[in-house]
């Protein structure tokens, strides 16, 4: 199988070879080799004589599952998927279910217009009447991801709601309000002839398997990027297994990004005798990136309420990552592409034979970096790839699509103070719980990298890296 693919060592063995029967948990630090184990079980799970059988491998990223194909050897009893495809496709295939699914977009729309009914009935005046669409939208997902169907109990706070950082919970009223407003976008939803939004396909799939007489199809199921699931998702892909299969998560809780925190006992895996493999051996990162990574993991808050693995320092040194001071924004676009042309190439040869990532929120900004890359291969990051692209070259993109990913040298520009965590995120999540999501995000960009790390910024750097007594890093000033 995948001859690129190392041979497990230590605690991977432990989780690549464990029995399949079941479930299990394997936590790991960022580079741990989650990924390539995943593969690596899937395909001893696929084959094994006596318990091999169909076996399923999930993630929850499009570009990381395009990845994944790319290092898994066809076999007939191995399927690669995305969470939501693969629901949509289970939902007809399997239990001829066949919904008209609202796209995220569209959602937002309606989430605004239903607000907007809310509002004219003017019955509230709470703090939550202000927030934007994006906060309901989340706390939308949360009631979904958790299966919440008793909104007494959300609304007199009988449930506990994780994922909105300690500050201040909603009030009474204003949880009343969110319910109101999920009552009637549904309405909405349904009124414009869609049965159902994409965060709410893991609860189809369950009432479908619920309905079901012969529910199991597969035999073994192994999620990849498993912090990146609702419970209500990964309740979902336990009820599809058969009672002889078992249940694999890899997962890493400090590059949580997106979605609410999970508590761990809400996700439903009965996991035999407690027991949590943890890979505390990082194989990608050079020790000068790691120490940069464990400095951001130590941002306060950033593993509160999560299960997070202590790592171990990697053996292999490299250049100290190197923190660029631009003189504008315009300039930070320029000196991002100034070094993704010259990290594009191997230091000693010269060869362009690495592969170099950007990582970039802001469209417009994308757009003038790729004006300047002088590469012959420059690649987007983004949701819908469909084939992975191993070559070396210049990549760019959303932090979001590098998940999972690795590359020889990560660059990221816009690390001011300023602008993060972003003022949308802010008003979406409250200040608290968009800076723990701002550090996971930078946490998840910096261990890309393998050899090279550059971060860039015009103003005061942001607060969620270090400063310059801390050593961590090498400071280049215009
Ligand atoms: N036992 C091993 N021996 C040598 N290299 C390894 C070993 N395990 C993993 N690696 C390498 O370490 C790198 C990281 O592996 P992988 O992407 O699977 O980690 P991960 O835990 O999924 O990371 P992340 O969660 O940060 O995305 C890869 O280049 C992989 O080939």
């Amino acid at each position: 199988m995948g001859a690129r693919l190392p041979e497990p060592q230590g605690q991977q063995r432990e989780v690549v070879y464990l029995r399949a029967q079941g479930h299990c948990v394997a936590l790991g630090v960022a580079g741990s080799g989650k990924t390539v184990m995943a593969v690596r079980r899937a395909h001893y799970l696929a084959t094994a004589p006596g318990f091999g059988g169909p076996t399923l491998l999930v993630t929850f990223n499009g570009a990381l599952t395009t990845y994944l194909r790319s290092i898994v050897d066809d076999h007939p009893n191995i399927t690669v998927e995305q969470y939501h495809v693969l629901a949509r496709r289970l939902l007809v295939e399997q239990f001829g279910v066949k919904l008209r699914i609202c796209d995220n977009q569209t959602r937002d729309k309606l989430i605004a217009l239903a607000l907007d009914d809310v509002h004219s009935r003017g019955h509230y005046k709470r703090a939550a009447s202000s927030k934007p669409v994006s906060f309901y939208s989340d706390e939308f997902d949360w009631l979904i991801g958790n299966a919440i169907t008793d909104f007494d109990a959300y609304i007199n706070g009988k449930i506990e709601r994780v994922g909105r950082g300690r500050g201040p919970h909603l009030r009474v009223a204003d949880r009343q309000l969110v319910c109101d407003v999920y009552r009637r976008y549904q309405q909405i939803r349904r009124s414009r002839g869609f049965d159902q939004d994409w965060p709410g396909i893991s609860n189809e799939l369950r009432r479908a398997v619920s309905l079901s007489p012969n529910p199991a199809i597969y035999r073994h199921v192994i999620i990849d990027e498993g912090q990146d699931f609702s419970p209500d998702m990964i309740r979902s892909l336990a009820s599809i297994v058969s009672s002889k299969g078992s249940v694999t998560f890899f997962g890493d809780y400090a590059q949580q990004i997106y979605g609410s925190r999970m508590s761990w006992k809400s996700l439903g895996l009965k996991i035999g005798g407690g027991k949590v493999v943890k890979f505390d051996r990082n194989y990608r990162n050079t020790r000068p990136i790691a120490h940069f990574a464990k400095f951001i993991s130590e941002t306060p808050l950033f593993s509160e309420g999560i299960d997070l693995v202590e790592p171990k320092d990697p053996p292999i040194n490299g250049p100290e990552p190197v923190l660029v001071r631009a003189r504008s924004a315009d300039d930070q676009v320029a000196q991002a592409a100034r070094f993704a042309n010259n990290l594009a190439r191997d230091r000693r040869t010269r060869l362009a034979n690495q592969r170099v990532v950007v990582l970039i929120r802001d469209k417009t900004a994308e757009e003038d970096l790729v004006g300047l890359l002088d590469h012959p291969r420059t690649i987007r990051l983004h949701k819908g790839m469909s084939k992975w692209d191993e070559r070396p070259g210049i990549f760019y993109g959303p932090h979001s699509e590098a998940r999972g990913l690795e590359f020889d040298a990560v660059i990221v520009p816009f690390c001011d103070d300023s602008g993060l965590p972003t003022p949308s995120s802010v008003d979406a999540f409250g200040l608290e719980e968009a800076r723990i999501r701002q550090a996971r995000e930078l946490y998840v960009a910096v261990t890309r990298a393998r050899t090279d790390l550059v971060l860039i910024h015009s103003s005061k750097l942001t607060r969620f890296l270090p400063d310059e007594r801390s050593g961590l890093y090498f400071r280049i000033d215009p």
